[in-house]
C-alpha cells in the first residue's frame, strides 16, 4: 500500500487510525488507516463488497466502529453536533427522503445544521437552496414532490441537498446513480469547482472512468486499504487493474485516463463447461 500525505502545515480534511467496523456480526473493515488531504478530490473505489460505503459511513461518523476518525485534524466526536453538520456534507447511496416533501423543503433540509433550533431560513439559507438547485438543473422542480420525480432527477434534487449545506467536506457514495451522461459531466464540472474553491471532496464511485478524473483514488478489496495514491501515477493503475481482476485496463486516451472492460475471448463462453 502506497502512503500519500497531506501538504505539510494542514491538517488532512479526514484522517482514519486503525479503523475496524463489523456489520451482522462480520468484520467488513479491517486495519484501515487513511489521510485524505484537504483541497483535493479523492474517489474510493473497488469491487463489490470491498467496504467502500462502509468506509464513507464511517468517516462521516454514521456508523459505529473501531479506532479514530478525525475530521480537520479533531476526532469526530468532539465535534459539536451542529458544527459538525456544517463542516461535513453527506450523500448516501439510495437515500431515502420524504417522497411527499416539496423539493424546495428537500434541498432547505441542507441548512439546519446552520439554524438555530425552530429558527425560520434567512436569507443566506434561502440563497443557498436556489443556488444549489440551479447548479443541479433542479430549480424548476423546486414545487413539485419528490415523489413526482424519476430516479436521476430525484438523485440531482439530494445532490442539492448535500450541496446547499455549504460545508467543506462533501462525502458522496455513489452521486453518479441513475444520473445521464450530460448530468454526470454536470456533476464533474460541480465537483471541479468545488475543489478549486477549497473544498474537499470524497466519492465512492463505480464509474472506475469517472474516479479516474479525481485527484486521488483509494483503492479497497476485502474490507481493507489496497491503496491511496495519486490518479496519475502507474502504481495506482496496476493496483485497480488487479483489484478487478485484470477485467479492465487503464489507457492515456487523448490526455485522459480512460478504463476499458477486458473481454474475455469468445470461446471461453462458448465452451462446454462440464466437457473435460
Ligand atoms: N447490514 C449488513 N449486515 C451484514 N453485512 C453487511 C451489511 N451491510 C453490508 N454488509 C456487508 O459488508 C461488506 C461491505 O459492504 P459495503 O456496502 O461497504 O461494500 P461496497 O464496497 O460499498 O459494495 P458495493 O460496490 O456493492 O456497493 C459486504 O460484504 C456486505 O455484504
Amino acid at each position: 500500500m502506497s502512503a500519500h500525505l497531506a501538504p505539510p502545515g494542514r491538517a488532512p480534511a479526514l484522517r482514519a487510525r486503525g479503523v475496524q467496523a463489523q456489520l451482522g456480526g462480520r468484520p467488513v473493515l479491517q486495519a484501515i488507516d487513511l489521510a485524505l488531504p484537504a483541497g483535493r478530490w479523492t474517489s474510493v473505489v473497488g469491487p463489490n463488497g470491498a467496504g467502500k460505503s462502509t468506509l464513507l459511513r464511517v468517516l462521516a461518523g454514521l456508523l459505529p466502529h473501531q479506532g479514530e476518525v478525525e475530521l480537520q485534524g479533531r476526532l469526530l466526536a468532539d465535534w459539536p453536533a451542529r458544527v459538525r453538520g456544517q463542516q461535513l456534507a453527506w450523500l448516501g447511496q439510495s437515500e431515502q427522503a420524504g417522497d411527499d416533501l416539496r423539493v424546495w423543503d428537500v434541498v432547505m433540509l441542507g441548512r439546519l445544521p446552520h439554524r438555530a433550533w425552530l429558527a425560520a431560513p434567512d436569507a443566506r439559507d434561502h440563497a443557498a437552496v436556489e443556488q444549489a438547485l440551479r447548479s443541479t438543473q433542479a430549480w424548476d422542480w423546486r414545487e413539485r414532490s419528490l415523489g413526482q420525480l424519476s430516479g436521476g432527477e430525484r438523485q440531482r434534487v439530494l445532490l442539492a441537498r448535500a450541496l446547499a449545506v455549504q460545508a467543506p467536506v462533501l462525502l458522496m457514495d455513489e452521486p453518479l446513480a441513475n444520473l445521464d451522461p450530460p448530468h454526470q459531466a454536470d456533476w464533474l464540472a460541480t465537483v471541479r469547482a468545488l475543489v478549486r474553491q477549497g473544498h474537499t471532496v470524497v466519492s465512492v464511485l463505480h464509474e472506475i472512468g469517472m474516479a479516474l478524473q479525481s485527484d486521488d483514488v483509494v483503492v479497497m478489496a476485502d474490507g481493507r486499504l489496497r491503496h491511496h495514491g495519486p490518479t496519475h501515477d502507474p502504481t495506482t493503475h496496476r493496483c485497480l487493474e488487479q483489484v478487478f481482476d485484470h477485467r479492465l485496463a487503464i489507457h492515456a486516451l487523448q490526455g485522459q485516463w480512460v478504463a476499458l472492460p477486458v473481454i474475455p475471448p469468445f470461446d471461453s463462453f462458448s465452451r462446454d463447461p462440464h466437457a473435460d
